[in-house]
């Protein structure tokens, strides 16, 4: 009954306006698995290859009609009639049409929205949620979600050279309490930037996007905006970092425009460490570049037994690379996102090659992102503890806060809110 009869692609919008795949996953008996794929900004150099159509400076350019073609061409013909419960024989057999080691021939993002929607008709088909179906009865820890409150990089047009601060509210009694007091946090600073005259416009994950001069500035706000709202820095609210410091590292340096000055990795780690001596910060991704190795190496030495220091364009969601990373002991921590790497089965093997070694995993979006919620459930099915998934403000990140509040619902007493631990 869980045969795979049929598969359908389809162009659809994502929250920035570009167009990307959605597919859905029909079964012998009906049940229907619908899948949307996201897409990255700053993206590693290192991911699975989205395809995408000609001239990317036009909306037909970036049309993914070809990714479109592959899903209700080749890949259906080839997935049609497997067992949807072989999550792993659907995905070796569309890794293996496409022959390539990016994904890049058919389009990962055409590869993922079959793997994400097979898994999802197969749950259906079960009468199982899909934190279920793919984690089992183990799955209930919710996770600390990293809410991002200001937006800059690749992720705004304002001068702030590092993209994402985000807040941790680690001292929640469950995650829809984390929610409430994110939310608080992210409406006190909306009032705080408009009193000093900022712009309270939001970037791509949804934070504000003011015009800041510098890090500084932006984590005097965001721990003005904790405190104002009756938490203690640190203890009730962590501070995170995504600097995606690989957006701005250019001939052996980091070069900070925004704020018109370049630093050398010496005085780029040096600053780092610093603003987490000054400020209650918890975790760093992408502190350092993607190709940076001996800068990541030095960072993790000197900072990585008081900071998580998560790695995201370097490892790229790919098992392989993560264990680069722990043979050379840099980072302490994944970033994982599908459309990285491709498929659900790589994915959950990253997360297991993580857990082995001991390496933290956070499971995240991308910039562009649609309704669709798979990674909530994906969070709690891996029961890694930690989410990065936006905003407070964007329907396109609210609906994974929203999923994820159904699911602590849903689990009832079994629930594990993972802060504090
Ligand atoms: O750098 C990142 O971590 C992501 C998500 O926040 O951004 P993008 O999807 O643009 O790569
Ligand atoms: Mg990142």
């Amino acid at each position: 009954m869980t045969t795979i009869s049929r598969v359908i692609g389809r162009q659809i919008l994502d929250s920035r306006g570009n167009p990307t795949v959605e597919v859905d996953v029909v079964l012998a008996d009906g049940s229907t698995g619908r899948a949307a794929v996201p897409s990255g900004a700053s993206t590693g150099a290192n991911e699975a290859v989205e395809v995408r159509d000609g001239d990317p400076t036009r909306f037909h350019g970036r049309g993914v009609s070809r990714a479109v073609a592959a899903v209700n061409g080749a890949i259906a013909s080839a997935v049609t009639g497997l067992d949807a419960e072989d999550q792993a024989l659907v995905d070796e057999t569309m890794i293996a049409l496409d022959g390539t080691k990016d994904k890049g021939r058919l389009g990962a993002n055409a590869i993922l929205g079959v793997s994400l929607a097979t898994a999802k008709a197969a749950a259906l088909a079960h009468r199982q949620p899909l934190y279920r179906y793919v984690g089992g009865v183990g799955a209930r820890l919710l996770p600390v979600p990293m809410m991002n409150i200001v937006n800059g990089g690749a992720h705004a047009d304002n001068p702030l050279d590092f993209q994402e601060f985000m807040i941790a509210p680690v001292s929640a009694s469950s995650f829809a309490d984390a929610v409430r007091m994110g939310s608080e946090v992210f409406h006190t600073l909306r009032r705080s930037l408009a009193k000093a005259g900022h712009s309270t416009n939001v970037g791509d994950e949804g934070g504000f996007a003011p015009d800041f001069a510098n890090a500084d500035e932006a984590l005097q706000f965001v721990v003005r905006a904790i405190e104002d709202s009756g938490y203690q820095p640190g203890t009730d609210i962590t501070i995170c970092l995504d600097p995606a410091s690989s957006e701005f590292f250019r001939g052996g340096a980091y070069e900070y425009a925004g704020e018109g000055r370049r630093r050398t990795i010496e005085e780029h780690i040096a600053y780092l460490k610093d603003l987490a001596d000054r400020y209650p910060i918890s975790s760093i991704e992408d502190p350092m570049a993607q190709d940076d190795i001996a800068g990541w190496e030095q960072l993790t030495a000197e900072a990585g037994e008081r900071l998580q220091l998560v790695g995201d364009d370097v490892f790229c969601t790919d098992a392989d690379r993560l264990l680069d990373g722990v043979e050379g002991g840099y980072a302490n921590a994944i970033l994982v996102k599908v459309n990285q790497i491709g498929t659900l089965t790589e994915t959950l093997r990253t997360v297991d090659t993580a857990y082995k070694a001991g390496y933290r995993v956070v499971m995240s979006h991308r910039s562009g992102e649609t309704e669709d919620t798979t990674i909530a459930d994906l969070t709690v099915a891996v029961g890694c503890g930690q989410i990065k998934t936006g905003s407070l403000s964007r329907s396109d990140r609210t609906a994974k806060y929203n999923q994820l509040i159904r699911i602590e619902e849903e689990l009832g007493r079994q629930a594990v809110y993972a802060g504090g631990r």
